[in-house]
């Protein structure tokens, strides 16, 4: 029974706000505590034995967590860490290289976001982090788009000028990223018991959003101080990279936080909003968090795989129990659009619309985002 003592953990899923009673003692419930280590070597086996025994443990993950961490998953180490280089010396460059880029020049909100351009928890100064997003893009020819795109198609993507030997640095970590992705959609498959390609047609040219990341380190945990605001991603699954340095925070059941801390050598893998709902929650799109309090910069790059844009996405036939809600397909693109757009209000085709209504996690109460 919530008493006003009761403690509340706010987060923003499935593109609403939500709240969790924080519980303890004889409350608590049945919930993870920590997140799984999987070796997934056995998803590049050519034995169906083998990718079907990692994809148990993946359902499993998926089902009580939501979030597991993939050891053996092939990326090369030192690409990852010419990555973050790369990353580094982007975020470094003088502000008006990074402006160039800003992502509200951009119809498809990818480039640069400043620091607190974001306010996921709607309190505070905004979330304490600066980022530089790519994604699908058929004209860019590193991308081997299935289907040429015809010759009047604009970029999506915006590059930075001042930086010309960034796109090829993150598009040498992109197809990496995105051949592990490729896998790992099967095993999704095969943890549902579908058919291994069951997934393939509708990520043919799958929406990618590849995110990288920079925290300040942050002073005070308070509601007000946040790297990243509780949410959920909207994607399938989200694989993500974070260095050495701690932060990422998954919450569990009872509103209490578990860390996500760097293992090295593994994938951070959570699911995402796509996953909840195609397979009717049973695997859970699980809310997380940063907090930067190590006193040293961090850095991370979640590489976000959602189905293609124009996929209609729809619960399978696996995850249909008798007496389900049945739930109406959702055109994926429109879907995602609508929760980026969400995020950041202020972006020019949102102009003359309603600030989103937030809530103030300090007060509770809900306020017209600011
Ligand atoms: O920085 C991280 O470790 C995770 C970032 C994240 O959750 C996101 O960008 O959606
Ligand atoms: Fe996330």
């Amino acid at each position: 029974m919530a008493s006003k003592d009761q403690e509340w953990v706010y987060y923003h899923a499935g593109g609403v706000r939500g709240a969790r009673p924080v519980l303890r003692g004889t409350d608590a419930k049945e919930t993870f505590e920590s997140i799984p280590v999987i070796d997934v070597s056995g998803i590049f086996s050519p034995d169906l034995e083998d990718r079907k025994k990692v994809a148990t443990q993946i359902g499993k993950a998926c089902r009580e967590v939501g979030f597991f961490y993939a050891q053996n998953h092939s990326v090369p180490s030192d690409l990852i860490e010419e990555t973050f280089e790369a990353i580094k010396k982007f975020f470094a460059l003088p502000r008006e290289d990074k402006m160039e880029v800003h992502l509200h020049k951009n119809a498809a909100l990818r480039g640069y976001e400043p620091l607190f351009e974001t306010n996921l928890e709607g309190a505070g100064r905004g979330d304490m982090k600066e980022a530089f997003l790519i994604g699908q893009d058929a004209s860019e020819p590193e991308q081997s788009a299935p289907l040429l795109p015809p010759p009047s198609t604009t970029a999506l993507n915006s590059w930075p000028s001042a930086y010309p030997e960034f796109r090829p640095a993150v598009y040498r970590y992109y197809a990496q990223a995105m051949a592990l992705a490729r896998k790992l959609i099967r095993t999704f498959a095969l943890a549902l018991d579908l058919p291994e390609t069951y997934f393939d047609a509708m990520t043919s040219f799958p929406m990618i959003h590849f995110r990288m990341l920079h925290y300040p380190p942050q002073e005070a945990v308070d509601a007000r101080n946040i790297g990243i605001g509780a949410h959920t991603d909207y994607t399938f699954f989200t694989l993500v990279q974070q260095e050495h340095i701690s932060g990422l925070q998954v919450l569990n059941a009872n509103g209490i936080w578990v860390d996500a801390k760097p293992i090295p050598g593994t994938y951070v893998v959570n699911v995402g909003d796509f996953f909840a709902r195609v397979t009717n929650n049973r695997f859970t799109s699980t809310v997380h968090r940063v907090l930067n309090l190590t006193g040293e910069e961090r850095y991370s790059m979640p590489f976000f795989f959602a189905p293609n844009p124009e996929a209609v996405v729809e619960v399978v036939p696996s995850c249909r129990g008798e007496g389900e809600e049945e739930k109406k397909g959702i055109v994926a693109g429109e879907y995602f659009m609508e929760r980026l757009r969400a995020a950041r209000w202020r972006h020019p085709s949102n102009q003359g619309k309603p600030p989103p209504k937030v809530l103030d996690v300090a007060t509770g109460e809900v306020v017209l985002q600011a």
